[in-house]
């Protein structure tokens, strides 16, 4: 488009005039241009060489031109605003820096090399979007850079950023491989590598103020990957569309687990339901283990003939009598457990639980747990065996329904360990047992003890040790889950407490007779102890028993034996 007074895209000074804004500031009583604004967009442009004369220009905007020379910029000191995009320039800052230069916009040009802005360190903005930079360079001077956009050129590297205050940097449209050289970017907010071909997040850990990433149409395939930004707790918005990592399975719910803070993902909200399923599938809470594991269970037993299982009917005044020994790895529940069903064989036996553990040195099948392989303990789940199981260290245990049955038909109550997780899911069943804690209270000691025994790995100690922690704080908050708690730092006088706890259980009635008794075949009778409590902690009692070794338990036993 031609205007009158421009001839051949040389500018005149009639086509100056008429974009000229000028703004009159008073100082003192002395009136003279402090600001000048000039706009001759979109006209093909080729000369703007008249503009030496306008001395005073603050922002000169050029756009859609076809400047190839910008020398004139040279005469313009006061210059803080220089938009010259979209024309024909090849020259980096071909020009004398104006003092102020503040914000500069060269995108859509045809400059290849960039060149040291030592001159123009004011520069708080720069935008080199579409020319042909293969490098970034220079730029160490511009200690105010705050913007700095070089979308679309054939930069292969990041550098020379270092210094610059970052708060938005854009590199799309680049061929960079990988993220490097922003370490020190501590204020960047928004940041765009989309369009390159990066495949690793390593490199972003450091940028803690991100608050958006792009990262659209790159190579980023493994979802793993997202650990590297994941403390980074003010990013809010992540982009991966067009990513191999969107092939994985779950894929986005994944993300949203390993990134709980997103707020947007893909350009689409995160919902809180999406966040609550993530965190259900990938770190569950307890409880929730627990109910589905109880649920599975029942399931596949409801699926089998049903057996009438005739010592260990639940009752509602007579829930059958169990011992469950709880508390970390190693704590010492096991041999506690072992030594209390020797020394009280005549009310306790050990219930053998299954795992698809080896065997440790010294270890017995059926002993210690029934050892099985996974195919086998799968094939038990299925078919309804088991009353509850958990999966520890990456290896499975369960408690089935016949190794308390065993223990149950000679008269005995069971007495088992087990973690955490696996009390969770008994408290689902009509299983009443009495749950006690022992717990470590001095953690050194329990590492020195985890490593004597030679059997784990640090990592598996460091989950031990952590779920001291972990008990410790289900006591704290839910008074009464646990029946009673033990330190167990010492093993023998761990003991001693468990005992007289669990004898507290029991009252032995006329503990005189009981010698006679055992001469003659016959059997003190015995309750246990009853108080107040429930599954979560409540009003649960423990039934009377008689136990009479070597004899099954009628079916309606505990309340023929009931001691008044
Ligand atoms: N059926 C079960 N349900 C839940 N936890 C169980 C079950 N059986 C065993 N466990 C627990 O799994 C954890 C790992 O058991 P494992 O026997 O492999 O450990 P360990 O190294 O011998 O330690 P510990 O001396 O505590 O048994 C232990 O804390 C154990 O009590």
């Amino acid at each position: 488009m031609c205007f009158p007074s421009q001839k051949d895209g040389v500018l005149t000074t009639e086509t100056v005039l008429q974009y000229f804004i000028s703004f009159t500031w008073l100082r003192s009583t002395i009136a003279f241009f402090q600001c000048l604004l000039f706009a001759p967009q979109n006209r093909n442009l080729t000369d703007v060489s008249i503009l030496c004369k306008y001395t005073h220009l603050h922002k000169l905007e050029l756009q859609n031109n076809k400047v190839k020379d910008l020398s004139c910029v040279s005469h313009m000191p006061a210059l803080a605003i220089l938009d010259a995009s979209h024309n024909e320039i090849s020259e980096f800052f071909g020009f004398q820096a104006p003092k102020n230069l503040k914000v500069v916009n060269f995108s859509h040009n045809r400059m290849t090399k960039m060149r040291d802005l030592s001159e123009f360190s004011s520069l708080s903005k720069l935008t080199l979007d579409n020319n042909n930079f293969s490098e970034i360079c220079g730029l160490e001077p511009c200690v105010k850079l705050t913007h700095l956009s070089l979308a679309n050129n054939k930069i292969s590297r990041i550098s020379s950023v270092d210094k610059a205050p970052l708060i938005q940097l854009n590199l799309s449209g680049n061929k960079l491989t990988r993220i490097e050289g922003l370490e020190n970017q501590l204020n960047l907010q928004v940041l765009d590598l989309s369009h390159n071909q990066i495949s690793s997040l390593n490199g972003l850990q450091n940028i803690h103020m991100l608050c958006l990433l792009n990262l659209q149409k790159n190579m980023i395939s493994e979802i793993q990957e997202c650990k590297h930004i994941r403390n980074l707790l003010l990013l809010r918005d992540l982009n991966l569309l067009e990513n191999p990592v969107q092939d994985q399975p779950d894929y986005r719910l994944s993300v949203v687990f390993l990134l709980q803070h997103l707020t947007a993902l893909d350009q689409e909200n995160v919902s809180p339901e999406e966040k609550v399923s993530a965190v259900n599938k990938y770190d569950p809470p307890l409880e929730l283990v627990a109910a589905r594991d109880h649920m599975k269970h029942l399931v596949y037993q409801m699926m089998q003939p049903q057996l009438l299982y005739d010592s260990t009917l639940p009752g509602v005044d007579s829930p059958y009598p169990m011992l469950v020994l709880t508390g970390p790895q190693c704590c010492g529940k096991r041999e506690l457990a072992h030594r209390l069903c020797q020394e009280l064989c005549e009310y306790f036996a050990y219930g053998i639980c299954h795992t698809t553990r080896g065997a440790y040195f010294g270890e017995e099948d059926g002993v210690d747990y029934h050892f099985v392989t996974e195919e086998d303990f799968q094939n038990m789940i299925l078919m309804g065996k088991f009353i509850q199981t958990v999966e520890y260290a990456g290896r499975r245990y369960g408690l089935s329904r016949d190794a308390v049955e065993e223990v149950a038909r000679e008269g005995l109550a069971c007495c088992v360990h087990m973690e955490l997780e696996g009390v969770l899911s008994l408290k689902n069943s009509h299983f009443e047992p009495r749950y006690i804690l022992l717990i470590p209270t001095q953690v050194e000691k329990y590492v020195e003890h985890l490593k004597n025994r030679d059997l784990y790995s640090p990592a598996q100690i460091d989950l031990a040790v952590s779920r001291v922690e972990m008990y410790a704080d289900t006591n704290r908050q839910h008074p009464g889950f646990f029946d009673n708690v033990i330190a167990s730092d010492d093993w023998d006088e761990a003991f001693q407490t468990l005992k007289q706890v669990v004898k507290e259980y029991l009252v032995v009635e006329e503990p005189g007779r009981e010698e006679s008794a055992r001469q003659t075949g016959l059997y003190p009778s015995m309750h246990i102890h009853t108080t107040t409590r429930t599954k979560s902690g409540l009003n649960q009692d423990w039934s009377r028993i008689k136990p009479t070794p070597g004899l099954k338990w009628p079916q309606n036993m505990a309340n023929e034996n009931s001691v008044a």
